[in-house]
């Protein structure tokens, strides 16, 4: 598991969760920076493992980002952002329902399982959150995790054999679905893959992605189809 001296964070924001199984539901974003599988500089792109990414993860300049010197720190840090977006959004943390549904984090990135470890997932738990993590896979995750979500990326290793739900950015000529049926998951989704340059606005490469899932899905009912429907929503 990853010793972590200083926490770097590229951006923390109150959002709702955009794809997959949890998709709807209110979460706070801790974006770590840096990724194992592309430097995140447009030149390398071509060139990278992963080269279809639709994130800046460089740096620590985003909203809310920067480096944390320990667990404790980071957690208050999303605790607080977190109070924050619900009253923002005209809602307040004492509500009867804030009871009954956990506050959630979702640790996402760039590749979060270079960073994430276990004292920091402990130390989230303490403030009463559940986990969530958006991985490549490629590396091991620490204990405690409330929800793992394993996204392959081309001929990368994935090392995790067990997770609550893969989501394939598809289609991938290296990564075809079928290489990961054998990982134990709840949910198996395609998610089309969307035009890493085009931030708003008709995305074509999309719309023909959208369809060749579509199609995938009602060929293979094991696989089924999810949106970024933060997109669809313009929200962060
Ligand atoms: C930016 S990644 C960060 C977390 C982790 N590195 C990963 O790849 O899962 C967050 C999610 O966005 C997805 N994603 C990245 N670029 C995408 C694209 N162009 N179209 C659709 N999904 C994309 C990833 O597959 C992943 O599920
Ligand atoms: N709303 C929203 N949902 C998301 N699900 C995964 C995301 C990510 O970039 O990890 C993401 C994101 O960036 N925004
Ligand atoms: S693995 Fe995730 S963060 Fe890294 S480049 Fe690919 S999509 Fe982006
Ligand atoms: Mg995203």
């Amino acid at each position: 598991m990853p010793s972590v001296n200083v926490y770097r964070v590229k951006e923390m924001f109150y959002s709702l969760q955009g794809e997959g199984a949890q998709s709807g539901r209110a979460s706070l974003f801790c974006r770590f920076s840096k990724c194992n599988l592309w430097t995140g500089r447009e030149q390398d792109r071509a060139d990278a493992v992963c080269n279809f990414c639709d994130t800046d993860f460089v740096g620590t300049d985003g909203q809310n980002g920067g480096t944390f010197d320990t667990p404790q720190a980071l957690a208050n840090a999303i605790k607080v952002l977190w109070d924050a977006g619900i009253e923002a959004a005209g809602g307040t943390t004492t509500t009867a329902d804030s009871n009954k549904t956990k506050p959630y984090v979702i640790f996402t990135g760039g590749e979060p399982l270079l960073q994430l470890n276990e004292v920091l997932v402990d130390e989230m738990h303490l403030l009463g959150f559940e986990v969530g993590v958006e991985t490549n896979g490629t590396r091991p995750a620490p204990k405690g995790i409330d929800w793992l979500c394993v996204s392959p990326k081309a001929d990368a290793e994935v090392v995790l054999m067990q997770c609550n739900e893969i989501k394939l950015v598809f289609p991938q000529p290296l990564a075809k679905p079928e290489r990961f049926e054998h990982i134990k998951a709840q949910h198996y989704f395609l998610s089309p893959m969307a035009d890493p340059l085009i931030i708003a606005g008709r995305d074509e490469k999309k719309a023909t992605n959208m369809r060749l899932a579509t199609d995938y899905c009602l060929a293979h009912p094991q696989w089924r189809l999810t949106l970024q429907m933060h997109k669809i929503l313009g929200i962060d």
